[in-house]
């Protein structure tokens, strides 16, 4: 448990102060309980007999000094101070709960966004082997349990923990033997988490896993659909899910219904000590007035010792359950830590964000590019791969100028593409611009370029949102968007539909044909009037009449943009400078489309 414990550290740093902060107003609760049940004993024995007034040290000293003359004056002083201290402590333990919910759950919410955050600026390489699944799962469940199942219950079992050994100092000094049978009974409780402390991690792990797998089958059976209803095999997904929700039921009963066992051995074993310890202090002929008192601090402190003790072995199982959660949770933000500190790369705060939309300083956010772009010997080999995938591969781009590159299916061309756009680093080889590497700022290098993929992603918003995407309401400039509406051919659409720019598109544009969407993709690059246009077959889905239209408008930017495209239907290229052919991640052909068109 200790090494969850540097973990949870870890996952929460910068909280440290407020940590400390909480575990000592548990220790001032914890103490003022302890007064208060304290004070409980002493009040007993006096009201039954009022003589312990001159036979106790204590409470003569404080007679004394209270200066009052009669014994019942004292006597309602003395209950007064007691209810105010235990009143006091309810109040201040209420407040502490509740900051304790507040800590925790807004620690929730930011470790969900700091993972959120880790994944977006993590490399494309880790995203080319994690399922969305798995992260949705650490992004919204993980953070839950990590917040509600291993956080929550360790505050509380401190001040848990707090009052039990504050009770048990008090019991000892009340009569040790007693305190050490109370103790004798807690051991074994504890004993039993720490027993089954494998098999509770591993119901955690199963159940986490089972939810990860469930969100999978969920993506799979919904996003697609057309070909789940066509094939007719919604059943497959639906027993998929329901394997998966037995595992998952399975593990959740099993340690719900384990971690309730303790807590009722706990209340038998103490009912059944309380009454053997009154038989054998009465059969030992003790006096009944010492019994009276000895039995009201065990009654008070086995009401509030009992569920302190069930609840701290509770809370102890909750935690070793969610072991796994907290696993995952430190293991992903180590790891993309690590690799984000690798790469250099980093997430745009607010304000540069503002900056990079803003025309009047976009310039400024950019690598300075004037003349050329090199590429120079680059060779690229995906993580899984056996075979290198890009070799050697050398490009020269003037400013201005197109480069069509053509390939057969496979032979590399969207991986030369992602090694452009600085999603795949190369192994070797340098990508300069106006003889300086990307390298050392790749975010100015990606200010420069658009890109418009060969399927466009849609976020279920309005067209204007998608067109604009990513610009902050008040940086959308209207103009320019109306600019890339027409150049893309998207008027006539907009014009048709009832809320025109604010038709909202649904998910992943579901309410589009093919050729909308990829038409709103263009118009996306050409509102964000980037200098690098890098399309990847951007008007495949088109037909042919959009195309030449689309075509048209892309070629017209010819000469004040540098263009990067590939394309299968060659006539697609006939407008550029220069055109490479790639055949198994090399270049084997390069010159004017002519020159290489011809020979293919
Ligand atoms: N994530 C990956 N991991 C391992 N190998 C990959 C990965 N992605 C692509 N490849 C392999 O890299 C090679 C080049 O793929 P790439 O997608 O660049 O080809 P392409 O020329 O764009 O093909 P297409 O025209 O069909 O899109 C292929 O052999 C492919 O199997």
């Amino acid at each position: 448990m200790i090494g969850y414990l540097s973990k949870f550290f870890y996952i929460l740093a910068g909280k440290r102060r407020q940590l400390i902060f909480l575990i000592f107003f548990f220790l001032l609760t914890s103490l003022m309980e302890a007064i208060g049940i304290g004070l409980v004993g002493p009040f007993i024995a006096l009201a039954s007999n009022p003589q312990v007034i001159y036979q106790n040290p204590w409470l003569h000293w404080f007679y004394t000094q209270s200066g009052l003359q009669n014994d019942k004056h004292f006597l309602y002083l003395l209950s007064a101070i007691t209810v105010g201290i235990l009143y006091f402590k309810s109040v201040l333990s209420f407040y502490g709960q509740k900051y304790v919910f507040q800590f925790s759950f807004k620690q929730q919410g930011e470790l969900s966004a700091k993972l959120l955050r880790s994944y977006l600026a993590a490399p494309y390489t880790f995203h080319l082997t994690r399922n969305s699944a798995l992260l949705i799962q650490n992004i919204v469940n993980e953070t839950d349990k990590f917040c509600t199942h291993f956080m929550l219950p360790f505050l509380t079992s401190l001040a848990n923990i707090t009052v039990i050994l504050a009770l048990i100092f008090l019991l000892s000094k009340t009569n040790l033997i007693a305190t050490l049978s109370v103790a004798a009974i807690l051991l074994p409780a504890f004993g039993s988490i720490y027993f089954f402390r494998y098999k509770i991690s591993q119901w955690g792990q199963e159940a986490s896993e089972s939810n990860t797998e469930m969100i999978r089958i969920i993506n799979h059976g919904l996003g697609g659909l057309k070909e789940t209803r066509i094939i007719g095999c919604e059943s497959y997904f639906e027993n998929q899910m329901r394997a998966q929700i037995d595992k998952f039921a399975f593990a959740l009963s099993s340690f719900q219904a384990f971690s309730i066992l303790p807590r009722i051995l706990l209340e038998a074993i103490l009912v059944t000590f309380l009454v053997g310890f009154t038989i054998i202090f009465l059969l030992s002929n003790q006096n009944a007035e010492n019994l009276t008192s000895v039995l009201g601090v065990f009654a008070m402190a086995s009401i509030r010792l009992l569920p302190s003790v069930s609840n701290t072995i509770y809370a102890f199982g909750i935690m070793r359950n969610s072991t796994y959660s907290v696993d995952k949770v430190y293991h992903d933000l180590k790891e993309t830590e690590n690799l984000e500190f690798e790469r250099g790369q980093k997430i745009l705060d607010e304000l540069s964000l503002r900056k990079l939309f803003d025309s009047k300083s976009y310039s400024r956010c950019c690598l300075p590019f004037e003349q050329e772009i090199i590429l120079d010997k680059i060779t690229y080999r995906y993580p899984s791969a056996t075979e290198t995938n890009l070799k050697g591969i050398s490009l020269h781009i003037k400013k201005g100028q197109s480069i069509g590159i053509i390939g057969k299916s496979g032979a590399g061309k969207t991986t030369l593409i992602d090694v452009i756009l600085g999603l795949l680093t190369p192994e070797t080889g340098d990508i300069k611009v106006d003889s300086k590497t990307i390298y050392n700022d790749l975010r100015s290098w990606q200010n420069l370029i658009g890109y418009i993929p060969q399927s466009i992603f849609l976020i279920d918003d309005t067209i204007e949102k998608n067109i604009t995407f990513g610009v902050p309401d008040d940086l959308i400039d209207k103009p320019r968007l109306e600019k890339a509406i027409q150049s893309a051919q998207l008027e006539e659409l907009i014009e048709q539909l009832p809320d025109g720019i604010n038709t909202v598109v649904g998910e992943r544009g579901v309410r589009l044909s093919g050729g909308q969407r990829q038409r709103i993709g263009i118009a996306r690059v050409l509102y964000h009037e980037r200098e690098i246009l890098v399309l990847d077959e951007a008007t495949a889905a088109l037909d042919r009449e959009t195309e030449s239209l689309v075509s048209e408008a892309i070629r017209s930017l010819s000469g004040t943009k540098t263009m990067i495209i590939i394309a299968h239907r060659l006539s697609t290229l006939e407008h550029c400078d220069r055109v490479y052919s790639i055949e198994k991640g090399r270049v084997v052909k390069s010159g004017s489309y002519q020159e290489v068109v011809a020979c293919v």
